[in-house]
């Protein structure tokens, strides 16, 4: 559910909560009954408590799943646990979150210096071309193969979660609230673009899935999720009532690439944006790299045991900019309480993460970007407790592992090898680095070229 759009809603909610003087507050949509708690005690009580692991069924996740409500991200009840324990099991015997998914990450990270070699001292901006590198990650996890970078398939992809991303809000908007809006305004409230998207990218995926069955045997790859899902598909097919099925994966596929495409992109472009507006930081990183990394060393996910600064700083990313800066929607599935207030059965709810992130009575300077926040005086993280970037309880984000290690290889290894003829294995940190700048009178980053 790690839409980017919240921010909209998340702002009005802001405005209520000062307004009314209250963490929590309640407000009637249209016929939803929606609560929004912003505050962290509130926050926690929310994420942990069962009665607030489902999903709502209104007219937009409807719409967001073809009017199917399939998928895990929409979904929930035995339904939702039965097609996320499939996929966790999967990602995890896959090697996901061990040394097959850091290789195929640093794989692609080759490829990424590659291109940036390729540019030669041409200016670069990072976001034009780490989208299209973490949605290969994201394409071999789940397709088995990567795709060239020259295919335009890629760039369409890359450009459609763009674009979708931009356009919604995590509530649905004004169409949720009033589906009759797509009859005399289509285009305005959005439900002609979002049936666009829905259209666009099942056409993506479903020849993908026909390949896979056709060519699937007993021996196909297990570590492709496609092939994976068809034969538990094919185990299950005499049972009467199988939730595996083509289209449910489909809506899985979907979940995956909107959820993880945007936000893991995005935090990346945010790391390298604040080490160009925080030299000082962008030093202390270097620093860091340079005294405890072997020059010739491909950055690797472990090494960030070494590099506690460069920790700080991407956690201290998460914080500051709240890529979901409202999570939700949650149902609740019973009748319940919320900071001793009573929410019937079948109220939808929103988390303020971002509110918790810029809580100045715990944060003391929230509004400040300061990595140093997350350490303590013997160089430890601390304090992370508070950071909710990836949600907590059973419904956390289920790429988390996945993201990290997009993050740690990436940042790590294309801030320091972006010279012309360096490779990452060939490279010395601390022979070829200058600092990461903006282009004189434009905002385009320019990765150095260290002449010396
Ligand atoms: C910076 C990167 C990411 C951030 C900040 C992020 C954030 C989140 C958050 C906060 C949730 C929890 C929603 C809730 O509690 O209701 C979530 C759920 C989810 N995330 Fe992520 N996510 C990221 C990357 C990814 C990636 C790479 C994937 C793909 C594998 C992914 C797939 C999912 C899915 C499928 C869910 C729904 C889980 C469920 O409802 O059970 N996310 N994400």
């Amino acid at each position: 559910m790690a839409a980017q759009n919240g921010g909209m809603l998340a702002n009005v909610c802001d405005k209520l909560a000062e307004y009314h003087g209250s963490s929590v507050i309640g407000m009637k949509l249209g016929r939803e009954r929606i609560v929004v708690c912003l505050g962290y005690n509130e926050v926690k009580e929310a994420l942990l408590n069962e009665a607030f692991q489902g999903r709502p069924d209104n007219f937009f996740i409807r719409l967001r799943t073809l009017g199917t409500r399939l998928g895990i991200t929409c979904t929930d009840g035995p339904f939702w646990h039965e097609q996320r324990s499939f996929v966790t099991r999967h990602l995890r015997e896959a090697g996901y979150g061990r040394q097959a998914m850091h290789i195929q990450i640093q794989n692609e990270l080759q490829e990424l210096v590659n291109v940036i070699q390729d540019r030669n001292e041409e200016p670069l901006w990072p976001g034009s071309i780490l989208a299209n590198s973490v949605i290969n990650v994201f394409w071999t996890i789940v397709t088995g193969k990567r795709v060239p970078r020259e295919d335009d398939r890629l760039q369409r992809l890359v450009s459609l979660l763009q674009m979708r991303s931009k356009a919604f809000d995590v509530s649905g908007g004004a169409l949720n609230q009033l589906p009759w809006l797509r009859f005399v305004a289509p285009e305005w409230s959005g439900y002609n673009l979002v049936r666009r998207f829905n259209k666009q990218l099942i056409e993506f995926f479903t020849p993908t899935i026909e390949e896979h069955h056709r060519s699937f045997t007993e021996d196909s790859s297990s570590d492709d999720l496609i092939y994976a899902y068809i034969k538990e598909m094919r185990e299950r097919k005499d049972e009467p009532e199988t939730n595996f099925n083509d289209l449910q994966l489909t809506m899985i596929i979907l979940d995956i690439f909107i959820a993880g495409g945007q936000t893991t992109s995005t935090t990346l472009d945010l790391a390298f944006m604040m080490m160009i507006v925080y030299p000082d930081v962008q030093a202390k990183i270097h620093e860091e790299i340079d005294s405890n990394l072997a020059p010739e060393a491909t950055p690797h996910y472990e090494d960030r045991l070494k590099l506690p600064y460069s920790e700080a700083f991407l956690l201290e990313i998460q914080r500051f900019f709240s890529i979901v800066p409202l999570n939700g929607p949650r149902r609740t599935t019973s009748d319940c309480t919320l900071a001793g207030y009573r929410l019937p059965k079948d109220t939808t709810v929103f988390m303020g993460f971002r509110n918790v992130h810029m809580d100045p009575e715990h944060w003391g300077d929230p509004e400040v970007f300061r990595p140093e926040r997350f350490l303590d005086a013997g160089r430890n993280i601390v304090n992370t407790e508070r950071l909710l970037a990836f949600g907590q309880g059973k419904r956390r984000c289920l790429g988390e592992t996945l993201a990290r290690s997009c993050f740690w290889a990436h940042r790590a290894d294309m801030a320091w090898n972006s010279s012309p003829g360096s490779s990452v294995h060939g490279c010395s940190h601390r022979a070829r680095w200058a600092p990461l700048r903006l282009v004189p009178g434009g905002s385009l980053v320019n990765p150095p070229f260290d002449r010396a």
